[in-house]
């Protein structure tokens, strides 16, 4: 799982099926395993370029839903008339500016990484931060009830975030897809159901 021949087998794929990046099975298995997407849903997709997440997202969705890209490279594929992009650096990114295409996602999607330098603490921080600016928007745009799945190198701090998931949403856990590669440190973190945003106050007096 995740070797050598498993990528260029993933690759090859993803070229024959006309996905632009091989990624897409990663977001395929955990559709499959989660029951992530469906029908009719408004699908939010986080450092979406070059675009294979948001063609798996848009035929899953159907033309009754919404997909919405956001990344601060240009698309590299066409979308159909479901599908919306905001050229943006996501760590500037205002929730106003996401609800203007749609009211409320019921699904967060975020693959988005950082550029590498190599050396591994700073870009485990580098994508730790930008989960944590995912993690925010994500709590600010979704519906109660809402999903989760966002990517990060995994480091210090993350269990801690996995921690901050499990206390906003009904289930919250880390998880590493067969179609990532073996040797790479990234992990996606899920979350199931967003719990409502306000507290629930107990109205019935006792007596
Ligand atoms: C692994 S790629 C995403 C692949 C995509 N899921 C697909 O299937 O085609 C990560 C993306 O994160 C984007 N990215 C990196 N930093 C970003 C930032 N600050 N804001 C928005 N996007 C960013 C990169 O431009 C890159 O396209």
């Amino acid at each position: 799982m995740g070797s050598r021949k498993d990528q260029d087998s993933y690759y090859r794929r993803a070229k024959q099926e006309g996905f632009a990046a091989r990624s897409v099975y990663k977001l395929q298995e955990m559709d499959q395993r989660y029951g992530l997407l469906r029908q009719g849903m408004r699908v939010l997709d986080i450092g979406c370029h070059p675009g294979s997440w948001l063609q798996y997202a848009a035929g899953r969705v159907g033309p009754g839903g919404l997909v919405l890209g956001v990344d601060i490279q240009e698309l590299a594929v066409d979308l159909p008339r479901w599908g919306r992009f905001i050229q943006a650096d996501v760590l500037k990114l205002t929730p106003a500016e996401v609800l203007a295409v749609a009211p409320a996602f019921d699904v967060v999607l975020s693959d988005v990484a950082p550029r590498t330098t190599g050396v591994r603490h700073a870009d485990e921080a580098a994508s730790l931060a930008m989960l944590e600016a995912v993690f925010d928007l994500a709590l600010a745009v979704l519906r109660p009830g809402g999903s989760f799945l966002a990517k990060v190198y995994f480091g210090p701090g993350v269990d801690q975030l996995i921690h901050q998931v499990k206390g906003r949403f009904k289930l919250g856990k880390g998880h590493k897809p067969a179609a990532s590669k073996a040797a790479s440190k990234e992990i996606y973190i899920l979350g199931r159901e967003l719990k409502n945003a306000l507290p629930q106050v107990d109205t019935q007096t006792e007596g």
